[in-house]
């Protein structure tokens, strides 16, 4: 598990540490150093390399000016812009001495103009313009250098190499969001733990690989993260693996009431997500075309009512459909009288709209909404909102959205984010966008129902809440459904966010460029299209990357 913390929590782990003469900075400083080595090297030299350090005004631009002292050692050329009027004395004095040469781009008329001219004889920039300490989005002229450096970077994406100094400045530190200029990072070393706007989209989008650097922060191991990314190693903990004296009411049976006249497709990719996550039965319950469609499809599924542990609810359901949509009403009414856990999609999600006819949601109910089907909730609950604003402050609105229904919410898009009305956020980057098509969401909701019915009763006889535990199952559905679908794709079943895929890179006019091997890994691969189909049959072969 990757964990991520908020920066307060970051801070009052470091206090101890530094009135007990810690040298975190020192610390932070030689593995950052260490880390643009690392790159320089992987591209060929390191040694007459020229680098620039954007150096903001507190200690984020502190760790890049000590970071300086130990690349001029290893033979760079390094230049620091001071895009602060008062930067870190302390680390300036010491970059001065080990001969970094300094720019003081704010006497100049145009400070970005400036640094621009500078950034095109280097090969690397570090982004050390602000770190946790940052308030709000960027202000000039700190804002104006960002903004100008990311726009020449967007046109040679090859080169430089950018290393942001514990956040790509900018950022959304607590929440991800993106409000201003920031500068796309290759690599982002963050000290001591991640911050939540390494994970979280949007944000997380532009801190490239990240690069955690151990400071001993002890204090925070005993705290919950406020958000995480699960990792292989997580699935393998929780993923529900049968034993000798299991059958299959013990496995876990899933009520499927999904599918309608209108959309029957739907009803047979969540079972066959369902039944290819493992489970002891799927019991079907619909209308004749689904029914028939489902029993074709997948001979296994039972279509009589009878006993369940979880259900899924209203995939492929439209809300036109007032008949359907009254039978997955009381399919919920009874799972929740039952204590049944139960996924919450598409056309069930409308069943929340009001807020008169139900009773607050247990955390063992999982919405499954994309960005419009949440801003639609939202807005029926009296919380103005549009898809747009979803999308750039994800995991804020699925936050709000659980806490308003009392359940836990998985949000569906390019990262799936996993909000419960308390404890972590989950931000999981599995999947490939090849995902993005009909029906992908009605096998995830498979996925998870079959995982929720193997947990059925431990969930129904525990605390409302389940302990959390409906959060962390619906993070463990998103990967291992995002790993199928790049295997589906023909890509490797780990994603590998920011590395980036080059090919060889070029000098440019008047920058030492590099011209050494390929750098490890090779070029990116795009994948392949899927159906949503394609997903369901590679979970058995998704699964076996992580339960071996
Ligand atoms: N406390 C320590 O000894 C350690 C601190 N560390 C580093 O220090 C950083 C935190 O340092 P600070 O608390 O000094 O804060 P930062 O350096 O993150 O940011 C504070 C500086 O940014 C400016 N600023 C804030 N918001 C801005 C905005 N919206 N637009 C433009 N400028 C803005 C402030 O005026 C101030 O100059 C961490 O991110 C990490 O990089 C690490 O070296 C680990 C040890
Ligand atoms: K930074």
């Amino acid at each position: 598990m990757i964990r991520a913390h908020h920066a307060a929590a970051v801070r009052a782990a470091e206090e101890p540490l530094l009135a007990a003469g810690e040298p975190l900075m020192a610390s932070a400083a030689f593995a950052l150093a260490t880390h643009v080595v690392a790159e320089l090297r992987a591209r060929g030299r390191v040694a007459g390399s020229v680098v620039l350090l954007v150096v903001g005004g507190g200690n984020n631009g502190g760790d890049a000016l000590f970071a300086g002292t130990h690349l001029v050692r290893r033979g760079c050329q390094v230049h620091a812009a001071l895009v602060s009027g008062d930067v870190h004395p302390q680390g300036l004095a010491a970059a001065r001495a080990a001969g970094v040469v300094v720019h003081r781009v704010l006497d100049d008329a145009d400070p970005a103009a400036a640094v621009l001219a500078l950034a095109r004889r280097c090969g690397v920039w570090v982004d050390a313009v602000t770190g946790i300490g940052a308030r709000g989005p960027l202000r000039d002229p700190a804002a104006a250098v960002v903004a100008a450096l990311a726009q020449e970077r967007a046109g040679w994406p090859q080169e430089p190499v950018v290393v942001a100094v514990d956040v790509p400045s900018g950022i959304g530190v607590d929440d991800g969001t993106v409000e201003g200029p920031v500068l796309p990072a290759d690599v982002t070393v963050t000290m001591g733990t991640a911050k939540p706007g390494l994970l979280l989209p949007p944000a997380s989008g532009l801190a490239g690989r990240v690069e955690v650097v151990e400071l001993g922060l002890d204090a925070l191991a005993a705290e919950p993260p406020a958000a995480c990314s699960l990792t292989a190693a997580d699935v393998a903990d929780l993923w529900p693996v049968p034993g000798p004296d299991d059958h299959k009411y013990t496995r876990g049976v899933l009520g499927l009431a999904a599918g309608s006249q209108a959309y029957p497709g739907a009803a047979a990719l969540a079972a066959a997500g369902a039944l290819r996550t493992g489970l002891g039965m799927v019991r079907y319950l619909g209308p004749e075309v689904p029914a028939a469609l489902v029993r074709t499809r997948h001979p296994e599924v039972v279509t009589v009512p009878g006993r369940v542990q979880a259900w899924v609810l209203g995939s492929g359901v439209g809300p036109e459909d007032a008949a359907r949509t009254h039978e997955l009403y009381e399919h919920l009414r009874a799972a929740l009288d039952a204590r049944q856990p139960v996924v919450l999609d598409a056309g069930a999600l409308t069943l929340l709209h009001e807020d008169d006819h139900l009773p607050d949601l247990p955390a063992t109910a999982v919405l499954t909404p994309h960005a419009g089907e949440l801003a639609a909730l939202l807005t029926a609950r009296g919380e103005e909102t549009g898809r747009e604003e979803v999308t750039a402050a994800p995991a804020r609105h699925a936050r709000l959205a659980a806490e308003i229904t009392g359940a836990t919410v998985l949000l569906k898009g390019p990262t799936t984010v996993v909000a419960a009305p308390d404890g972590p956020l989950y931000a999981q980057h599995d999947a490939t966008p090849w995902l993005a098509t009909a029906g992908a969401g009605d096998v995830l909701a498979g996925v998870l129902g079959a995982l929720l019915a193997a947990y059925g009763d431990l969930l129904a006889a525990g605390t409302a809440d389940g302990g959390g535990l409906p959060a962390s199952i619906a993070a463990v559905a998103a990967l291992v459904d995002g790993r199928a679908a790049r295997l589906a794709a023909g890509l490797p079943p780990e994603a590998r966010a920011g590395v980036p895929s080059w090919t060889g890179v070029r000098g440019r006019s008047g920058a030492p460029g590099w011209t050494g091997p390929v750098p490890a890994g090779g070029p990116a691969l795009t994948g392949v299209p899927i159906a949503a189909g394609d997903v369901a049959a590679a979970l058995p072969a998704a699964l076996r990357t992580v339960l071996a």
